[in-house]
């Protein structure tokens, strides 16, 4: 069993938390985010909620150590805990959208310590989508892409994960059309048109819980790995070639062997 600390505590931090708490190969140890009352503890548990300053945070992995961290709080956190995790060897896996090219540095030499994981979206769905996508690109280079995202009223940034879709696919962020409206969780489209027919591919995630099944399958696939700095798609691909493996050893022709 894994044990995880998690990082902020407000929209999707809430949702990851339920989904931590009820996967059986996982133990939520604690809750960090920006103000916490003292003595404050996770709904109807004892996991507890705090604050910390930088400097607390070697101090509170020596009281309170866990296997992995996971960040659903904002860029310049990985600032204040990024050298506790070194030195306690912590995974991380982290969601936050809007890292500067800075901060992914920084994570990236974090990786020379430990296993560190960050993308700007971590379900399992986008990520397939996306891998689609870029097949589909591949094999039609000339068709018309466009990417739309749609989020709820006060999501401040263009979709990390739309930008990383653009980027992905080789086109321009001018690309992206965002829509704003009232509680949608996350719904990113990617449309390709050709001549006489219309591709679209469409994720949506139905409620932030699919966030935290996404972070459990990131912990759990990051694990057996060795320290480094990886990407959702690194760890899907890492699945996606083993399942090929698999079929490349089913026979050529299963009809012959019944
Ligand atoms: N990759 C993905 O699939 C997804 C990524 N995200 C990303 O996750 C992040 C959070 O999103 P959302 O929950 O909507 O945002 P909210 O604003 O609702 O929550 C942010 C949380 O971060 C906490 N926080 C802020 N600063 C610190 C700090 N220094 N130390 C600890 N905690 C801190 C806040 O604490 P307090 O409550 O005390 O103010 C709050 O709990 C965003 O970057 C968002 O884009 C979100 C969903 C999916
Ligand atoms: O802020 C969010 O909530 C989300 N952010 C993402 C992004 O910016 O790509 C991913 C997800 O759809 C939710």
């Amino acid at each position: 069993m894994f044990k995880v600390g998690l990082v902020g505590y407000g929209k999707a931090g809430q949702a990851v938390a339920q989904e931590l708490q009820s996967d059986p190969r996982l133990a939520l140890c604690w809750v960090v985010r920006h103000s916490a009352q003292p003595g404050a503890t996770v709904p109807e548990t004892s996991i507890p909620i705090v604050s910390l300053e930088a400097q607390d945070w070697s101090a509170w992995m020596d009281a309170h150590p866990v296997d992995a961290l996971v960040d659903f709080s904002q860029a310049h956190s990985l600032h204040a805990y990024g050298e506790a995790l070194r030195q306690h060897r912590v995974m991380l896996v982290s969601a936050i959208s809007a890292y500067s090219p800075q901060d992914l540095d920084y994570a990236r030499t974090l990786g020379k310590d430990t296993q560190v994981m960050c993308s700007p979206n971590i379900t399992v769905g986008i990520n397939f989508l996306i891998m689609a996508a870029r097949l589909l690109r591949k094999i039609a280079p000339h068709a018309d892409v466009e990417i739309l995202e749609q989020h709820f009223r006060d999501k401040p940034e263009v979709s990390g994960t739309a930008r990383k879709i653009a980027q992905t696919l080789q086109v321009q962020d001018e690309r992206i059309t965002s829509l704003r409206l009232g509680g949608i969780v996350g719904q990113h489209e990617v449309i390709f048109g050709f001549p006489y027919q219309t591709v679209r591919l469409v994720h949506n995630s139905i409620e932030r819980r699919a966030f935290g099944t996404g972070a459990a399958f990131a912990i759990t696939q990051l694990a057996p790995c060795a320290p480094g700095f990886y990407t959702f798609d690194d760890l899907m691909m890492r699945l996606v070639r083993q399942e090929l493996l698999a079929d490349d050893q089913l026979p050529a022709d299963p009809v012959a062997t019944v």
